[in-house]
């Protein structure tokens, strides 16, 4: 029997699958779900089929099979709604390079209707740590990857979303950087939210998350708590198990 979804289901995947092409599945009939407080982690080899399910949740990737619910409502049924609960940022974000970042963080601000004052609040807050306020005023097309990604990571905040969504966060951001963006993820979960987000980084993904997925030919071969996927071993032994061909 099909398990209902709870309260605390924040991301419910069910029998998801996904063909780029005919006769070929990029994922096939996967299933997890996320609940309130979960930092999950979501690793697989290049080509295993992360992008294309991190896609799918944050409603920018159409698919016909299975389904997914964000705090119980379907992605292709009330997109809208489910959006504004989430946030989604892409391992390469595309900013709007003609806008100061402060421009930038403002209007997406009022995309999602957030007040001026927690505008305010959530923009000083996040590009204080992250260290972007004195660049706020300078065009985006002045930016270097690691202060996109920065912006991305402050405008994603703004709205104080339930679902982080995040495809290789880590890449490309300094130690310190990857430190606070750590810190706020684990924030984030403490009040409620949850995150799931893919990356290559093992050692993060062990220390980082109670919850780990492990996708390989598009298959889910791998989910659970953190310690159970694990085992007695460490994640990259495991990882390197699973990862060879059968
Ligand atoms: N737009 C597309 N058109 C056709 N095939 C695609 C497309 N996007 C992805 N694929 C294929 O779907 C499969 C899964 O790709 P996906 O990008 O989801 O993998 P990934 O796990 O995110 O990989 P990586 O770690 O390299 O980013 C791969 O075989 C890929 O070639």
């Amino acid at each position: 029997m099909q398990r209902q979804t709870t309260k605390k289901d924040i991301l419910v995947i069910r029998n998801f699958s996904k063909s780029y092409q005919k006769g070929k599945k990029a994922v096939n009939d996967l299933s997890l779900s996320v609940q309130a407080g979960d930092i999950y982690g979501f690793i697989g080899h290049n080509g295993a089929g992360k992008t294309t399910t991190i896609r799918a949740v944050a409603g920018i990737l159409e698919f016909r099979e299975g389904e997914i619910l964000i705090c119980g409502h379907s992605i292709q049924k009330e997109p809208i709604l489910c959006k504004s609960e989430i946030a989604y940022i892409p391992d390469n974000p595309d900013l709007y390079e003609y806008l100061t970042g402060i421009q930038y963080l403002t209007y997406i601000g009022d995309i999602f209707q957030v007040s001026a004052a927690q505008k305010e609040a959530r923009i000083r807050k996040y590009s204080d740590l992250l260290e972007l306020t004195e660049h706020l005023g300078d065009l985006i097309s002045s930016y270097s990857h690691g202060m996109k990604q920065k912006l991305a990571i402050i405008s994603a905040l703004i709205h104080d979303p339930r679902l982080l969504i995040l495809d290789e966060p880590f890449v490309g951001l300094d130690p310190q950087a990857s430190y606070h963006l750590k810190s706020i993820m684990k924030e984030l979960c403490d009040k409620g939210s949850a995150i799931f987000f893919s990356t290559h980084v093992l050692e993060v993904a062990e220390k980082l998350c109670n919850k780990i997925a492990i996708i390989k030919n598009g298959r889910l071969i791998a989910s659970g708590p953190t310690e159970e996927v694990r085992g007695s071993s460490s994640l990259e032994e495991v990882f390197l198990e699973v990862a060879k061909d059968e």
